[in-house]
């Protein structure tokens, strides 16, 4: 038996050249407030954590998060490296228990519970290092011959240069399309006819025989969606994404019983959490993010409870946590997939942290049976693009 020796965490501020994003974008939750300059600037992120748990006998873990990375390495060093300090990653389950119990108080969600998934995936990817196992082989084996996935990107923009991305986009064959909303409740009726028509728009150019995912991230309310709702069911969207805040259970619940299917939980976290959402019949299809819902042993979890539910889950986000999450469950049937472009919004940059990553092939990406753990490693080919804190 090897113990886990040390916790390593690192936040990777980027400094490389950023791509600015025109305005109206994608909606988001801070749209409500009146600061909405502000807002569309504090939506992105440009900083990530990496975690890095090493045995006794040298081998050494990596898991990951992305948001508020400083709070997160601040929650692990303080408070969570010392609980996993001297014990056996095969452990994990005790393991992921104690952080979780032992920080009960304020931990359970948000920074505390993005904290816990950093150290978990870690433990994961070290149980498959120390087993010569992808990850994937220990959570129940190859489902899937390779992984379908769809182009998660087409942020609101004009819609000539939606229609160009989507068009180029179909060339690799993406096994379906996510599009955000650049308007919400506030733009009124001329912000409804701008969203629709950029729905239209990119439907023009993938056709009706391919998955259209429409995202609003948080930026729509109760009253707007229902309004919306009926305008967009002509355009046959697989889903519509997280319309309203991640606490609005209800109006999720409320949502859920039209005809088209709602999706969310890419902001919520645990097992505890995902049940709310399901008993409630909340949400059509599963997002959580593995980095943030408690790791790939919280995930686990939460895919037994979505399969008895007969729900999809879909992870939020490319990475290979979700991959690995993605191959070993029959009720994963498809990953999301951001392409690999400048440095954008944030959602890249785990491309320029880490080597490793699939990339999508005609639509679809494949996980090699052969590569122990999760199967990527810290990659220091940017690392004058980053200012790394420890
Ligand atoms: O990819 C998603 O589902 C996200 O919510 C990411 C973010 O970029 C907003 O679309
Ligand atoms: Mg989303």
């Amino acid at each position: 038996m090897t113990k886990i020796k040390s916790v390593r965490t690192r936040v990777w501020n980027w400094k490389g050249k950023t791509v600015p994003p025109q305005g109206n974008f994608c909606t988001n939750a801070s749209d409500a407030l009146y600061d909405r300059g502000d807002a569309m600037g504090s939506f992105r992120f440009h900083q990530w954590l990496t975690c890095e748990v090493e045995t006794e006998c040298g081998m050494i873990g990596i898991g990951n998060a992305a948001l508020a990375p400083s709070l997160v390495k601040l929650a692990i060093d303080e408070h969570y490296a010392p609980m996993v300090i001297g014990e056996d990653p095969f452990d994990y389950a005790y393991l992921w228990e104690k952080m979780y119990r032992r920080t009960h108080a304020w931990g359970r969600k948000g920074v505390g519970m993005t904290a816990i998934s950093a150290v978990d995936i870690a433990i994961w990817d070290l149980m498959g290092k120390l087993t010569n196992k992808p990850v994937f082989k220990l959570l129940g084996g190859r489902t899937k011959e390779k992984i379908p996935v769809y182009y998660s990107k087409l942020y609101a923009d004009s819609v000539e240069a939606m229609q160009a991305e989507a068009e180029e986009a179909m060339k690799n064959g993406y096994q379906g399309f996510k599009t955000r909303f650049g308007y919400g409740p506030k733009d009124g009726m001329k912000g409804m006819r701008e969203n629709l028509k950029r729905v239209e728009a990119v439907r023009e150019v993938i056709g009706y025989d391919t998955d259209l995912m429409l995202e609003c991230y948080m930026g729509w309310n109760l009253d707007y969606t229902k309004r919306m709702l009926p305008k967009l069911e002509k355009f046959e969207p697989r889903w519509l994404e997280e319309p309203v805040i991640a606490d609005d259970i209800h109006g999720y619940a409320e949502l859920n019983k039209g005809p088209i299917p709602i999706s969310g939980g890419e902001h919520e976290f645990s097992l505890m959490g995902f049940r709310q959402l399901l008993d409630l019949r909340a949400i059509s299809v599963i997002q959580y993010d593995t980095n943030r819902v408690g790791g790939i042993t919280a995930a686990q979890k939460i895919n037994a409870l979505a399969e008895a539910y007969q729900v999809p889950v879909i992870p939020h986000a490319g990475q290979m946590h979700n991959y690995h999450l993605t191959m070993a469950n029959v009720n994963c049937p498809i990953s999301e997939y951001f392409p690999v472009f400048d440095v954008e919004v944030g959602n890249e940059l785990f491309y320029y942290i880490f080597e490793g990553d699939p990339d999508a092939v005609d639509g679809y990406l494949d996980l090699d049976d052969n590569k122990p753990g999760l199967g990527i490693s810290i990659s220091d080919k940017y690392l004058a693009d980053f200012e790394v804190t420890e």
